[in-house]
């Protein structure tokens, strides 16, 4: 079973299509990076399997069920973490644990209490008075203290120092391990989404433009380095510059000319090049 699929989805804010036929899947078990620049539609498509946003078409799957609307009862198997976490700011983290423990039948208190100790957030101050760091923190053992099935990530470590990331990467890979949570992340550090993530989505214009694993990408994007300009042959697709995409046979069997250095890119150098076509096509 897949944890998520997404078929030709649509969503329209007024005028705005920010899913333009997005379809992808998340496998049950796996930590799935999601990338895209600025306005991709990534916030949309976490809210949407959050059951936040309802899609205008297509078709969606969450944890086996096929849904126009998640149903409280799918609701509860499913922990999401907002770019801005906001919290009743007069309620301490302990307080927000009970009320939001209150809504789920899973929700380990103990386990709460541990995420708390490790991620170093104060169990009695307020939310307003915490950083936007620490919210973000306490947002994360709100999350998977109901032990949820599904992780929805949104940008989680923006906001964190580098010793907070690596606590939240950390727990982030003990829960994938440990419990087989499906995690689905959005991120912009691209180099934390090739550390973590099995799989990567990239998503341009409300469209996936790729989904797969990292060395997939990796094989089928590369680098043409050569003195004078080198053309190659029908099935490779220019993205920028030197960096061609094709089906990773088509690397194998092309005869370079003397001279020709098929270079291998990082997930970095990719996405950047990704990122040009769509500014370009925009
Ligand atoms: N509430 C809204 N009303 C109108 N348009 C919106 C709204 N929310 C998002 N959009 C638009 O939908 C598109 C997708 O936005 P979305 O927030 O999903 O992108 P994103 O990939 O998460 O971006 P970022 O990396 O900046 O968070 C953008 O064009 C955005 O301006």
């Amino acid at each position: 079973m897949n944890a998520v699929e997404l078929d030709s989805v649509i969503h329209r804010y007024g005028k705005v299509k920010a899913l333009d036929g997005l379809s992808l899947t998340v496998r049950q078990g796996e930590m799935f990076g999601f990338l895209g620049r600025n306005g991709a539609g990534k916030t949309t498509t976490l809210k949407m399997l959050m059951g936040l946003l309802r899609p205008d078409s297509g078709r969606i799957t969450v944890l086996g069920r096929s849904v126009k609307r998640i149903p409280a009862k799918l609701k509860q198997r499913i922990g999401y973490v907002c770019q801005e976490p906001n919290f009743y700011p007069w309620m301490t983290a302990d307080q927000l644990g009970a009320f939001v423990g209150s809504f789920y039948p899973t929700w380990d208190a103990p386990e709460f209490q541990r995420l708390l100790r490790i991620l170093d957030v104060p169990r009695d101050r307020r939310a307003s008075e915490m950083s936007g760091g620490t919210r973000t923190k306490l947002g994360l053992a709100l999350a998977l203290a109901p032990r949820p099935e599904l992780l929805l990530l949104d940008e989680p470590t923006a906001g964190l120092d580098p010793v907070a990331r690596r606590e939240f990467n950390d727990q982030l890979q003990v829960l994938q391990r440990e419990q087989g949570t499906t995690v689905m992340f959005s991120s912009h550090l691209v180099g934390e989404v090739e550390q973590l993530a099995q799989r990567v989505g990239i998503v341009q214009s409300g469209a996936c433009r790729f989904e797969g694993e990292v060395s997939d990408l990796r094989r089928q994007v590369r680098r043409i380095v050569a003195d004078a300009g080198v053309a190659p042959g029908e099935g490779f697709t220019q993205l920028r510059g030197d960096i061609w995409q094709a089906d990773p046979a088509l690397w194998e069997q092309s005869a370079w000319p003397p001279g020709v250095v098929v270079a291998s890119l990082s997930l970095e150098d990719i996405f950047l090049a990704f990122a040009r076509t769509d500014s370009v096509s925009a």
